[in-house]
Parts: structure tokens; sequence; C-alpha cells
């Protein structure tokens, strides 16, 4: 379990893998508080520029637009950033080229064997957070596969955003073993890769909110 230096008054929730108008409705009438946009080619969700200035526009006040890039071409990051509050970098992007990001940036780590994460959040230091996700080899992310939570461990210089598999079912399981800053979500909330379902979409904020209201009364 994380220590954190201010007590959280909830726990964030972000959508990953927005490709269309009616989700982001969905995402935000559920109560998300980021929605994420996947801007890398290589993925099943991808989107390009001109969906993002679409939907990016759709996204009211105060909801946080999350561009994600794995390796991208800085001057890709740059045009799109006109559009994003936050840049998430999800592959294997050095501390000096993230940065240079044009927007405050959060840095995905995939989980993989031996990854020292105490180190990682001293290297990446001028993060927002880091993203924890699971690691397959060859799949930068968005895998629907789950970590070994316990590997976090409870003090980190950096707060935590928990991605990885998570679903409606286990989410209250994850952030009372973890107690991460926001859990993200892609898959799990999914009726296929870029559609979103909005039940499961309210499922899985019902679910962070009960975790949410168990945790105050311990
Ligand atoms: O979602 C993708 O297709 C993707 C592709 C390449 C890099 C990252 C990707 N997603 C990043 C996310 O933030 C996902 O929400 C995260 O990996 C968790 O996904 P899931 O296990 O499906 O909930």
């Amino acid at each position: 379990m994380i220590e954190h230096a201010t007590p959280l008054a909830r726990t964030r929730v972000k959508i990953c893998g927005i490709t269309r108008p009616e989700d982001v409705d969905a995402a935000v009438a559920a109560g998300a508080d980021a929605l994420g946009f996947v801007l890398w080619p290589g993925s099943k969700r991808a989107i390009d520029e001109a969906r993002l200035a679409q939907l990016a526009a759709r996204v009211p006040a105060f909801v946080t637009r999350v561009g994600l890039f794995v390796d991208s071409d800085p001057a890709l990051v740059a045009r799109c950033a006109e559009h994003l509050d936050l840049v998430q970098f999800h592959g294997e992007e050095t501390a000096a080229f993230c940065a240079a990001s044009p927007r405050p940036w959060i840095k995905a780590l995939r989980m993989r064997d031996g990854l020292d994460l105490v180190a990682a959040a001293e290297a990446y230091h001028g993060a927002q957070a880091l993203l924890l996700d699971a690691y397959r080899p060859g799949v930068p992310g968005g895998t629907g596969e789950t970590f070994d939570w316990s590997r976090i461990p409870a003090s980190l210089a950096k707060p935590v955003i928990l991605a990885g598999g998570l679903t409606p079912a286990n989410v209250a399981e994850a952030i009372g073993t973890v107690r991460p800053l926001a859990v993200d979500v892609s898959g799990g909330v999914e009726a296929r890769f870029g559609v979103k379902d909005s039940a499961r979409l309210r499922a899985f904020l019902r679910a962070v909110r009960a975790a949410d209201a168990a945790r105050a009364g311990d």
C-alpha cells in the first residue's frame, strides 16, 4: 500500500483508448476524471490528429485530456499537444526526451522482471505520476493483463496510476491493495477494441467509489 504525503479524498479514474464521441460522453457521464487518446498508429485503438481534435473539443472543463504516445516523433507530440492537457509517454522514452514535452507528462512503466521502481521514480523526476502497466513482450500497452501489485513499493517518489487488466470486478481489490492516486482502464470497460460499453463504464466507476467509501470507513 502506497504512503501518500496528502491523504487522497478519492481515487481518480482515467478511461483510456477512447475513439468515439459517444464514448467521450459516456465516460464523462459515468464520472471519469481523465480520458486517454491513443496516438500510436500501431494500436487497435489508435486515432489520428483530426479525430483527436474532434474528440478533445467534446471534453468538458476539469476532465483531463491525455494523449498517449509510444516512442513518437516529437513533432507529432507537439501538434497533438494543442488538444491535450497531459502527455502519456508509453514507450522506451528517456527522461530527457520526456522533459522536452510541450505539456505536463506522465511516464508509463511496464512491470518487466527486475524493473527497479524506486530508481525509475527518481530518474523520471519531472513526471506528474508513473503509470504502472503489465509487461507483455512486443505489446506496449492495452494488454488486458494484471501484474503482481505487491511489487509496488510502499514508498515511491512519484504518485502511481495503476493500470493493466483492471475491470469492474477487480478494481476495488486493486485500490485496497495499492491505494494509487488513480486507476487506468481500457479493455475492462470495452465491448470490443476501441468501443466502450457504457454499462461497464458505470460499473467500473461504481466499484471505484465503493472502494473509496470502504477506505473512508477504515
Ligand atoms: O490501449 C492500447 O492499445 C495501447 C497501445 C499501446 C500503448 C498503450 C496502450 N494503452 C495504454 C493504456 O493506458 C491502457 O489503458 C493500459 O495499457 C491498460 O490497458 P488494459 O489492460 O486494457 O486496461
